[in-house]
């Protein structure tokens, strides 16, 4: 049982892993930490937490467990906060969707990653923000990734699992770089051709009123195009190592399909058009098992 569980950061991930470690009834007290005041006291008011801060050093004096739920070019200043009430004994770990600038974070901060720091990445969300979007079964059969280093204690990443799979999530493990070589091609690649493609639509409709005649297949090509800037910035940011070779990839892959378009290569056209309908059928059904 965790005593006094300290969120930073109570947004769509925070409140929901408030909203469901409540329902779970896996810790005494909930306490929020937040820069975002009317946030705060939103999550306040709806129960997400018993106690909210505005101060990281207060929210997180005595807790004997830390998640930190904010935006991942926050890092250096949520260590630097944490730094002077870090215990040895509590389990600190973290929802960002990076996993090697967090700890390359918390190696500026502290000189070497504290043993008792787990970095995780629950890979479920959605396109909201804010404790508002927050659901009590967000991560439910859902996957989660934990990163630990060779030093993170044994004890710790028991904890951070054991937390993890109570709230319904499958927990696996994987090294950080594989980790953010994996998310570019899945997560962060999706996220940066919705952005572009609708930013590029966006323009054109100034002049043609094109979204009017817009529906499902444009809605459902972009709803990721309506998450949070300010996020997919810091993991653009972040992770710029991995995603930018991968966009190039992508534009050789559409030079080849419009050559195909172009010259009316129907044979070859349709075999990519399939072979892309079988890999995604795959994908469906692997998030069955
Ligand atoms: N949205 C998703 O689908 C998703 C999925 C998995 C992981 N993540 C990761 O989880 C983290 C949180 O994402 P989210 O979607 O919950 O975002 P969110 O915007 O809903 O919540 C983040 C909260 O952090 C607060 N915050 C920002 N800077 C802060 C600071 N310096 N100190 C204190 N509070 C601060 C904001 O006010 C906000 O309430 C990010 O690192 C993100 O990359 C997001
Ligand atoms: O479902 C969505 O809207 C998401 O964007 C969730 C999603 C993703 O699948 O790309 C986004 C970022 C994460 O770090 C993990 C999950």
């Amino acid at each position: 049982m965790i005593e006094r569980l300290c969120i930073i950061g109570v947004g769509l991930i925070g409140g929901s892993v408030a909203r469901a470690a409540r329902a779970e009834g896996l810790c005494h007290e909930i306490v929020g930490v937040d820069a975002d005041a009317d946030n705060l006291r939103k999550a306040s008011a709806c129960g997400v937490i018993d106690a909210g801060f505005s101060d990281i050093e207060q929210g997180a004096a005595s807790a004997d467990a830390v998640m930190i739920a904010t935006p991942v070019g926050t890092f250096d200043v949520i260590f630097s906060a944490l730094k002077s009430v870090w215990s040895t004994g509590a389990v600190v770990t973290d929802a960002g969707s990076t996993k090697c600038s967090v700890i390359e974070s918390a190696e500026r901060i502290f000189g070497e990653v504290p043993d008792n720091f787990v970095p995780g990445h629950p890979i479920a969300g959605a396109e909201r923000s804010g404790v508002e979007a927050s659901t009590v079964d967000l991560f439910r059969g859902k996957r989660v990734i934990l990163t630990p280093l060779e030093d993170t204690s044994p004890l710790a990443v028991k904890r951070v699992e054991s937390f993890w799979r109570s709230i319904g999530a499958k927990v696996s493990q994987m090294e950080p770089a594989h980790h953010d070589e994996v998310l570019a091609a899945t997560s962060h690649l999706p996220h940066v051709l919705a952005f572009a493609l609708t930013y590029m639509l966006g323009k054109k409709d100034e002049q043609t009123e094109i979204f009017q005649y817009a529906a499902g297949g444009f809605r459902d090509f972009t709803r990721i195009a309506s998450s949070d800037p300010k996020m997919w910035l810091d993991i653009c940011r972040a992770n710029r190592r991995e995603i930018v070779p991968l966009i190039h990839q992508f534009r050789e892959e559409l030079n080849v399909v419009a050559g195909l378009i172009s010259s009316g290569a129907a044979e070859e056209l349709f075999s990519v058009f399939a072979d892309a309908r079988n890999a995604r059928q795959r994908f469906l059904d692997q998030l069955e098992r």
